[in-house]
């Protein structure tokens, strides 16, 4: 596949930038800006280079003003503060967003609402196909299940990453709890320890592991007596990520400004 589409890469020196590069040029698409913090020793040097593909002659750049007019749409896997940042300069210069950082606080997330009121913006905190596959199939299984088990979210990481539970533990939560008719902000219970008590059944339980170089690992328990599912998601490779973001971005750039996610770029609603 090869497309006209310009895209700029912010977070570019990150674990997922560099990737995201390689996966631009997979994708046949344009790497147009390359944006890393700003002060960063990689400013002026080769984005190819730096991703590990070859050379591409895409100078990166400390500051997505530099870059933003020769972008169609850029794809944000960064900080919370930098993702802000870079979302109301897109919303200024009227260009496409598709953001990947997770740790948002629901004051970051109205900030994206409304600034989708003027540009497209994808937000998902997971762009691989096989975890928004199982959003589908965990909201098959609450419903099926309905109050008749026990709910649990298992999450493993990394040990570099900065945010608990992940975006797509919350976002598995928050597809369960839909489907229950519940408030996932009620319900949530973040570890335990000490004397609990017996456990709740309207509970969703999050527990989070993080070492290593562990990619992304998900597991939601539905647990009765006698019987227990899991559904499962492994990523072994960032490149689902990136290559997902990247069909994202393409997806989005012709579309009328709106808040979208994975599962609108699947066409899984
Ligand atoms: N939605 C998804 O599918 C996925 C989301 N993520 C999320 O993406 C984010 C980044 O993850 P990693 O790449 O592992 O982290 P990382 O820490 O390796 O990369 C983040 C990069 O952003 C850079 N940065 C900070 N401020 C900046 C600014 N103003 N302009 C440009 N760059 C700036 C940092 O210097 C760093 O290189 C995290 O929030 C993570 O949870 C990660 C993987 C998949
Ligand atoms: O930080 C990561 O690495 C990942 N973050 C995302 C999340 O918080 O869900 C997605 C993926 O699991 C990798």
């Amino acid at each position: 596949m090869t497309t006209s589409t310009r895209i700029g890469i912010l977070g570019a020196g990150g674990r997922m930038g560099r990737i995201l590069i390689q996966a631009v040029a997979e994708a046949g698409a344009t790497l147009a800006a390359a944006v890393v913090s700003p002060g960063s020793s990689l400013i002026g040097a080769d984005a190819g280079e730096m991703a590990g593909i070859r050379k591409n002659g895409v100078k990166i750049v400390g500051n997505l003003a530099d870059e933003i007019l020769h972008c169609d749409v850029v794809i944000d896997f960064s900080t919370p503060a930098a993702t802000m940042t870079h979302l109301e300069m897109c919303r200024a210069a009227g260009k496409a967003i598709v953001i990947g950082t997770t740790g948002l606080t629901e004051e970051q997330f109205a900030l994206i609402d409304e600034a989708a009121q003027d540009i497209p913006v994808v937000y998902a905190a997971n762009y691989s196909v096989g975890v928004n596959v199982s959003l589908k199939l965990l909201e098959l299984a609450a419903k099926a299940f309905g109050d008749t088990v026990d709910i649990e979210i298992i999450e493993a990481h990394h040990r570099h990453k900065v945010d608990a539970p992940s975006g797509t533990a919350f976002m598995m939560g928050q597809s369960v709890a839909g489907a229950l008719g519940r408030n996932l902000k009620e319900v949530a219970v973040y570890g335990r320890e000490g004397h609990t008590g017996a456990r709740d059944r309207q509970t969703i339980g999050f527990e989070t592991i993080r070492g290593g170089d562990i990619v992304g690992e998900h597991t939601v328990m539905f647990i009765g007596e006698g019987e227990r599912v899991e559904i499962k998601h492994m990523a072994t490779s960032r490149m689902n990520f990136a290559s997902g973001a990247v069909r994202a971005a393409i997806w989005a750039t012709p579309k009328p400004p709106a808040r979208y996610d994975m599962q609108d770029v699947l066409n899984l609603k």
